[in-house]
C-alpha cells in the first residue's frame, strides 16, 4: 500500500510541471554516442512518449556520427574531422545521407511508433525542414577551411514542425540542410538542434549525451556543475575545464541563449528518464544553463 501511495505522490509531483510544460515545444537533440546504446535510446524514447502523451510538444533533432563512421569504415573510407566537423566529400555524403536522413532517421520514428506514440520523420524523402548553406572554418593563419558539403542552417520551414506538434506527433529531423541550388549539405547536428529551438521558440532545448553534464573534472562523475550562467560556461572554455567534444555543445548553448531560449540542459541519456527527471521534477539532473541576470 505505501507503495502506492508513493507512486501517486510522484504523479502528483509531476501535475504542476505537465500544466506547467503543456502545449510547450521542447527540442530534444540526440546525439550519435547516445543512439549506440539500444536500451538506453529506448527509454529515452518512451520519455518522449510520454511527454507527448500528456500534451507536451517534443520535436527531436538528431545526429549519429558513431553510425557515418562505421559506414565508411565498412565502405574503405576513412573519416576526416577538422575542429570535430566531418569532412564531406560526394562519397561521404552519399553515406551521411543514407545513414543520418534514412536509417536512423526512420528508425527513431518506427521505434516511437512502437512504443505507442506517433512520429513523422522529416527527410529529403519525405518533407525537408531544414535550408541552409555551406560552411568554412577559420584556420590558424586567417584562411578559410574547406569542409566540402558541410553547412550551417540559415532557415527552418517552422509550419510543419508546428502543425505536427499540434496533431500530436512527433517531428523526427535529422542534421542535413538543402541548401539555394537544392544540394544536400552535412551539418553538425548541435548546430542543427540550436538553430531548431531558436526557431520554433522552443521553450527549452536539451542535448542529450553520455556524459552526466559539465563537470569541473571532465573523469570525474562526481565534479558535475548543475548549473551554469553564460559568463561562466566561456569561462570554463576559456581555462580549457570544456574541452573536446563538450566545446561545440556548450558553445551551441550559449548561443542558444543569446538567440532567446530560457534554458538549455545538457543530460545522461544513459540515465534511465533523465529526461523526464529533468523536466517533471523539481531537482533536475545534468547542467542547466541560462543567462547571467
Ligand atoms: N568539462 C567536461 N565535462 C564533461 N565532458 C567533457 C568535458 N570536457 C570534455 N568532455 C568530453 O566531451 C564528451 C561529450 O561530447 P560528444 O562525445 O561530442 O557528445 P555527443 O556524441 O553526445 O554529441 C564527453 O564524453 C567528454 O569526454
Ligand atoms: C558536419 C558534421 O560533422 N556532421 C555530423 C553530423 C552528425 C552529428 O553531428 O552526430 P553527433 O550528434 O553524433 O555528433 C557528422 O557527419 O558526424
Amino acid at each position: 500500500m505505501e507503495e502506492a501511495i508513493q507512486k501517486a505522490d510522484v504523479l502528483i509531483e509531476a501535475l504542476g510541471w505537465i500544466r506547467r510544460f503543456r502545449d510547450k515545444i521542447t527540442v530534444i537533440k540526440l546525439g550519435g554516442s547516445i543512439m549506440e546504446q539500444e536500451n538506453s535510446l529506448r527509454h529515452v524514447l518512451l520519455d518522449i512518449v510520454f511527454m507527448e502523451t500528456v500534451g507536451m510538444r517534443p520535436v527531436v533533432v538528431h545526429g549519429g556520427g558513431a553510425a557515418i563512421d562505421r559506414a565508411m569504415d565498412a565502405a574503405g573510407l576513412v573519416p576526416k574531422k577538422i575542429k570535430g566537423r566531418r569532412y564531406t566529400d560526394d562519397d561521404t555524403l552519399r553515406i551521411v545521407e543514407e545513414v543520418l536522413a534514412g536509417e536512423i532517421n526512420e528508425g527513431i520514428a518506427r521505434q516511437i511508433e512502437e512504443l505507442g506514440g506517433r512520429a513523422m520523420n522529416l527527410n529529403f524523402k519525405t518533407t525537408n525542414v531544414l535550408f541552409g548553406e555551406r560552411m568554412t572554418l577559420p584556420g590558424e593563419n586567417g584562411e578559410q577551411i574547406d569542409l566540402g558539403h558541410v553547412g550551417k542552417v540559415t532557415r527552418v520551414d517552422r509550419n510543419v514542425i508546428e502543425n505536427l506538434c499540434y496533431a500530436g506527433q512527433v517531428p523526427i529531423i535529422p542534421s542535413m540542410a538543402l541548401d539555394a541550388s537544392g544540394g544536400k549539405l552535412n551539418v553538425n547536428a548541435d548546430t542543427a538542434a540550436t538553430a531548431v529551438a531558436q526557431a520554433l521558440g522552443a521553450e527549452k532545448l536539451i542535448y542529450m549525451s553520455d556524459v552526466n553534464g559539465v563537470r569541473r573534472d571532465k573523469t570525474d562523475p562526481t565534479s558535475i556543475i548543475h548549473s551554469l550562467t553564460d559568463v561562466e560556461a566561456r569561462e570554463l572554455i576559456r581555462t580549457g575545464v570544456v574541452d573536446a567534444g563538450m566545446i561545440p555543445k556548450v558553445e551551441a548553448c550559449l548561443e542558444t541563449l543569446d538567440r532567446g531560449v530560457r534554458k538549455v540542459h545538457i543530460i545522461d541519456g544513459r540515465l534511465r528518464h533523465s529526461l523526464l527527471l529533468e523536466i517533471y521534477t523539481t531537482s533536475g539532473v545534468g547542467t542547466e544553463m541560462m543567462k547571467a541576470q
